[in-house]
C-alpha cells in the first residue's frame, strides 16, 4: 500500500501538556493502513504520552485526531477499542497467574448457558487460544489451561498481538515489544508484525531499537522533547542520520569519542 493511500487515523497538531511542562508539541502525524509507522526518539521524548493520546488514555490538551475521515475526540481507552485502536504494553500485559484461555478473552468472555447458569466458555476460549498460538508460530503450546506466567516474553508478546488481531484491530500500537528478548524472539515478535501489517491493520511501532524498526518501518517519527523533529519514509535516512536523531540530534560520533578518551582516562588511572 502506497503512502499515498487515505491515513486512518491523524493527529493535528496535537499538543499535550502537564501542569507547566509540554509532554507534545505541535505533532502532526498520519497512520497509514497496511503500515509499520515507527515512532523514535530517546528516553523522556513524549513516545508514552503519544501513544496514550492515541489510544483515549489522554486526551489532547490542543489539536485534532481525526479517524477515517471524521473528527473524534475519545474521552476513555473504551472509546480507542471501540474504533478498533488495540495497545500492546511492554510486557504484553497480561497476567501472570491467569490461564492463557481466560487471558485471551478477558473481558470478552465468551459464555454458555443462561441466566444464573450463565458460565465462562471455558473449552472455546482454550480452543480458540490454542489454535491463534498455534498460527502465530508458538506450536509448544497445545493447552489454554497453562498458564500466561509459563509463557516468554517473546511469546507473551505473540499473544498478545494474536489477541489484537483475533478481536479485529485497525490499528495495532506496540510499545517497545522487543526491549528486553533476545535475538530470536525478537525476530519471532518482528515477524508478527509484518503479517498483521499484510493483514491491512497499521501498526505503530515504539521502539528504541534502530535495527528493529528498520527492519519492519514504512514510515518513522522522531521525537525529540515533546517536538517531532524528523518524519520519513524508508530510505530516506540512513541509520546514522536516524542514530543521530534519537541521541537528540547530537552526533553519535562525538558521544563515542568523548567516551573513548573517558575509558582512556580511566585506564590510565587504574594502571
Ligand atoms: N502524567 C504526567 N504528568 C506529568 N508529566 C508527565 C506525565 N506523563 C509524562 N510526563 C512527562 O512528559 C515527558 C515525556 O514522557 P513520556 O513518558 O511520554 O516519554 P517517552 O518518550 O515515552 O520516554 P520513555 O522511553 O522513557 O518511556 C517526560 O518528561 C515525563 O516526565
Amino acid at each position: 500500500m502506497s503512502a499515498k493511500s487515505h491515513p486512518l487515523m491523524s493527529l493535528k497538531n496535537v499538543s499535550k501538556i502537564f501542569g507547566s511542562y509540554a509532554a507534545l508539541k505541535n505533532v502532526s502525524l498520519d497512520i497509514h493502513p497496511g503500515q509499520v509507522l515507527c515512532l523514535l526518539g530517546d528516553n523522556g521524548a513524549g513516545k508514552s504520552t503519544l501513544i496514550k493520546v492515541l489510544s483515549g488514555f489522554h486526551s489532547p490538551t490542543s489539536g485534532e485526531i481525526e479517524f477515517d475521515g471524521d473528527k473524534v475526540s475519545f474521552e476513555s481507552p473504551r472509546d480507542a477499542s471501540d474504533r478498533g485502536i488495540s495497545t500492546v504494553h511492554q510486557f504484553g500485559g497480561t497476567f501472570p497467574l491467569m490461564s492463557l484461555g481466560r487471558s485471551f478473552f478477558v473481558g470478552l468472555e465468551p459464555t454458555k448457558g443462561w441466566g444464573p447458569f450463565k458460565r465462562f466458555d471455558r473449552k472455546f476460549a482454550n480452543g480458540v487460544v490454542v489454535e491463534q498460538m498455534q498460527q502465530m508460530g508458538i506450536t509448544r503450546v497445545t493447552d489454554g489451561d497453562r498458564l500466561v506466567g509459563s509463557l516468554s516474553g517473546g511469546e507473551r508478546q505473540v499473544s498478545a498481538i494474536a489477541r489484537a488481531v483475533f478481536f479485529g484491530a485497525k490499528i495495532l500500537i506496540l510499545d517497545e515489544p522487543t526491549a528486553a528478548l533476545g535475538v530470536k524472539e525478537a525476530a519471532h515478535v518482528l515477524r508478527i508484525i509484518m503479517q498483521a501489517k499484510h493483514r491491512g491493520i497499521a501498526v505503530v511501532l515504539v521502539t528504541h531499537n534502530v535495527s528493529h524498526a528498520l527492519t519492519v518501518g514504512d514510515h518513522f517519527a522522531v521525537l525529540i522533547h515533546g517536538e517531532k523533529a524528523d518524519d520519513f519514509a524508508k530510505g530516506e535516512r540512513t541509520r546514522e542520520q536516524i542514530t543521530d536523531l534519537m541521541a537528540g540530534g547530537e552526533a553519535m560520533a562525538e558521544l563515542e569519542a568523548e567516551l573513548a578518551s573517558l575509558t582512556g582516562n580511566i585506564k590510565q588511572v587504574l594502571d
